[in-house]
């Protein structure tokens, strides 16, 4: 089993101090940073480029940042986005064109590449480019905004791509997004998820360590 990832989505911190808050956040415990990159085109809401993400890694930041692309174009922002500082991009199916292609652009730019999946974007996106997943992260809202509420039907999906890894024999982490919190996570966990991303319910507590141990406190029962 691989270790579990606890990913905070800095679409919750504050952005008025992002730096201290990743910071605050890294120290709480939390491995990987989430960034959270919206259009107002592919989903209706904007938020940050490459430009905050090079400044988080000028600030200091040495930890993996999960670069999250809901953006359409998407092969425009990949180089932007290596040369920036990201260490994994995910990009949406429905957003390019050229799957393949912009797989290998992430691919060849040096980071980690993955597909990601809406509640309601069919699997069969999975075809023919399992080869060049590192990630497939499984949307469980409907991406645009924190704070919804977790879609229950995501737990069935995950069970599904779970499978799909584990027959592949490919080395893909299985991230889901949206929802997660403390009380939920075990179960996310035990339909086959290994890294997890959360933003409100993290950055909208005042103890990031307390939420984020729980959350490896209910990971543990299954690892048990
Ligand atoms: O991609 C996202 C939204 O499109 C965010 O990563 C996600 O919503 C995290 O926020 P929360 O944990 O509050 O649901
Ligand atoms: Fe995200």
């Amino acid at each position: 089993m691989r270790p579990f990832l606890i990913a905070p989505s800095i679409l919750s911190a504050d952005f008025a101090r992002l730096g201290e808050d990743v910071d605050a956040v890294l120290n709480a415990g939390a491995d990987v940073v989430h960034f959270d990159v919206m259009d107002n085109h592919y989903v209706p809401n904007l938020t940050i480029g490459p430009m905050v993400c090079k400044a988080l890694r000028d600030y200091g930041v040495t930890a993996d940042i999960d670069v999250h692309l809901m953006v359409k174009p998407v092969d425009r922002m990949i180089g932007d986005f290596a040369r920036a500082g990201a260490s994994i991009i995910t990009f949406h199916p429905e957003a390019t064109e050229h799957l393949d292609r912009s797989l290998q652009l992430i691919k060849e730019s040096g980071c980690k590449a993955g597909l990601v999946f809406n509640p309601g974007t069919p699997l069969h996106y999975l075809d023919h480019v399992m080869d060049k997943l590192d990630v497939i992260l499984l949307m469980s809202v409907n991406p645009g905004f924190g704070g919804q509420s977790f879609i229950p039907s995501t737990l069935d999906k995950l069970r599904q791509v779970k499978k799909l890894i584990d027959a592949s024999g490919f080395d893909i982490r299985l991230q889901v997004d949206g929802g997660v919190k403390v009380d939920n996570i075990g179960e996310i966990a035990a339909a086959g998820a290994d890294m997890f991303v959360a933003g409100s319910a993290i950055f909208n507590k005042p103890d990031y360590k307390a939420v984020i141990d729980e959350m490896r406190s209910e990971l543990a029962k299954l690892e048990s």
